[in-house]
């Protein structure tokens, strides 16, 4: 399962104010380690593999029992050094995925999939429950967000490539490279976390301990 996590510091732009300013990147932290840990207590994944050019985030994940891949800068990655290629669009985060899954199919054996890093309710139950119902779509399959328009798990065509398109409008562009939609009562899976109001839904979900220590030092949602 690869993970991709961005610098904290340029991280979660449309969550800010859900807590000070000075903990928010503490936040996204937690919630990176609460995705993690639930992706690694998941029966069925053999690997977890966070993506990201953050070292604090490579430490914390890597305590809780994670693999980490260096994301390379944008000047070695063809067409993401500007525009809608940067850290600041999406295909910093496609260009970190495929990086990291050409990495992990030297290494791995099975399907490769990937999870975005902002679901601190996710439960390792639900995303198992969810790879199961992935299993029979031959080429490939994604379970859209809670809205239906973005995605938050791609699972690679059997034997196949990781085709990430992630960013918005997402789904769609997911089920136009071919695809299959899978949506099922995962809600702990499907609630990403992206605004203030996303993370008031995973708090009354349930959010794991990072995320749970952290908003107990004063919440403001
Ligand atoms: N490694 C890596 N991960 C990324 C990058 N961009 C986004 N991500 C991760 O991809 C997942 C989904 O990204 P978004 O929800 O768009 O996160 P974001 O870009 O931090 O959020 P906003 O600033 O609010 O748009 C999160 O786990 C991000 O940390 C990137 O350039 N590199
Ligand atoms: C990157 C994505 O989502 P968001 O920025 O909405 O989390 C996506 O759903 O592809």
């Amino acid at each position: 399962m690869l993970v991709p996590v961005k610098r904290l510091a340029a991280a979660k732009t449309r969550l800010r104010g859900a807590v000070g300013a000075e903990r928010h990147e503490p936040l996204v932290l937690a919630m990176a380690q609460d995705t993690v840990a639930a992706a690694l207590a998941a029966p069925g994944i053999a690997d977890v593999l966070v993506v990201t050019a953050d070292p604090l985030v490579s430490a914390a994940v890597t305590a809780l029992g994670a693999r980490t891949v260096a994301e390379p800068g944008p000047e070695s990655v063809p067409g993401a050094g500007s525009g809608a290629g940067s850290g600041a669009g999406s295909g910093g985060l496609n260009a970190a995925l495929r990086h990291a899954a050409a990495t992990a199919s030297t290494a791995v054996v099975g399907r490769i999939a990937a999870l975005p890093a902002d679901l601190p309710a996710l439960r390792g139950d639900e995303l198992s429950a969810a790879l199961s119902a992935l299993a029979t779509a031959a080429g490939g399959g994604y379970v859209p967000d809670a809205s239906g328009t973005g995605t938050v798990l791609l699972v690679a065509a059997a034997g196949g490539r990781l085709v990430p398109r992630f960013g918005p409008g997402s789904a769609a562009a997911h089920g136009h490279a071919g695809a299959r939609r899978v949506e099922g009562d995962w809600p702990s899976l499907r609630h990403d976390v992206d605004t203030p109001a996303d993370l008031a839904i995973a708090v009354a979900l349930g959010v794991g301990p990072h995320t749970r220590a952290l908003l107990r030092a004063g919440i403001a949602v």
